[in-house]
């Protein structure tokens, strides 16, 4: 028999037996052997290609956000949550075997979502789908780290082993600013964004503070208030619950923070702003990213723009293609 059709018997097995007492080691023993099958799935098969089969999900909208962990944590429940997206979920481990895509609509920005396969220790030298999974998040502009709270701390440090092991940088602002070393010695630093009175001291505690990592403890419905509280106040933690929707909210609003998103309004001559419909960038973005989102061949038309907001000494200010843009500023292009 295939695995396929062993997985198929034991699913069906698990179907027609009654959820109690007397059959809850049956069924944990049957959860098991499904999990391990299973998992011989995600193991890359001796005939397929060296490479193995990627993940290879088209990048959409205006960011991208990876969801690993451990199997079984809750991956699929969350994605399923927070998009429109319905990913299998279910109590045995590697239920998800491949990346599934979803989209959060929040603040006007489309978030991608990756729902992926849970991983395992050894993922980093490529057990289960290791690779492929690593692979993928390393494309994602914050990378949500689930555990269990039911689990303790050793998925926590295991986790982030396998993660750093492969220079993961774990829910980590994308630094905007640029060491490079100096030919006499010492560093220099460049930056894409105005760092006024910044000392070389200042950018080195502003890059430590990128190392900051929120890790999520979903299922505290299933730990004790005291726990709860415990988790919750360990520095980067946040604490939710799929099962009864608890503080997805916060997470969600946490997650625009990490991605740090630029909303530009744009504006007609003569007219008001238009506050309803915001081009939305990463952060450090220039003019000529506003221009490219407005239209291909704007840049090309450009003659300047005028710009209102945090990124201007002056409201307005004329500025050139290469001006960085700020989070709310409002453009006004103007053509040849
Ligand atoms: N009690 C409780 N159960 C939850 C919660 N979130 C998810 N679950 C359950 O946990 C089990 C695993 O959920 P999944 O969403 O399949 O987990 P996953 O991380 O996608 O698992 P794999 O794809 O197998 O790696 C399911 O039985 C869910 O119903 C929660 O907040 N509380
Ligand atoms: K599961
Ligand atoms: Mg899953």
């Amino acid at each position: 028999m295939g695995i396929l059709e062993k997985i198929s018997e034991i699913e069906k097995e698990i179907a027609r037996t009654q959820k109690n007492k007397a059959t809850e080691y049956h069924l944990g023993l049957l959860k098991a052997k499904l999990a391990k099958y299973r998992a011989q799935l995600l193991e890359p098969s001796k005939s397929a290609s060296s490479k193995g089969e990627g993940f290879d999900v088209m990048k959409s909208g205006d960011a991208r956000v990876a969801l690993i962990g451990f199997p079984s944590v809750g991956k699929s429940t969350f994605l399923s949550l927070m998009t429109s997206t319905a990913s299998e979920a279910a109590s045995y481990e590697f239920t998800t075997l491949t990346c599934i895509p979803g989209v959060i609509e929040y603040k006007g920005a489309n978030i991608q979502l990756l729902d992926l396969p849970g991983i395992i220790e050894g993922a980093a030298q490529g057990k289960g789908r290791g690779r492929q999974v690593i692979a993928v998040a390393r494309t994602a502009d914050v990378v949500i780290m689930m555990l269990d709270a039911t689990k303790g701390e050793v998925q926590r440090s295991l986790l982030e082993k396998e993660l750093e092991s492969v220079g993961i940088r774990l829910n980590k602002h994308k630094p905007n600013i640029y060491f490079k070393p100096k030919k006499g010695g010492g560093i220099s630093f460049n930056s894409t964004v105005t760092l006024t009175q910044c000392s070389e001291k200042l950018v080195q505690l502003i890059l430590h503070e990128y190392s900051i990592l929120p890790e999520v403890y979903n299922k505290i419905d299933q730990i004790s208030m005291e726990e709860v509280d415990r988790l919750a106040r360990k520095p980067n933690s946040v604490v939710i619950s799929c099962g009864m929707k608890l503080n997805l909210d916060y997470l969600l609003e946490l997650l625009w923070e990490y991605l740090a998103l630029t909303c530009i309004y744009t504006k007609k001559r003569g007219q008001r702003p238009d506050f309803t419909d915001a081009i939305i960038l990463r952060k450090g973005a220039s003019v000529e990213h506003v221009c490219h989102r407005i239209h291909r061949s704007l840049a090309s038309q450009f003659k300047y723009a005028l710009v209102w907001g945090t990124s201007t000494k002056y409201s307005p200010q004329r500025v050139g293609l290469t001006h960085t843009m700020e989070h709310e500023d409002v453009i006004q292009i103007v053509k040849k």
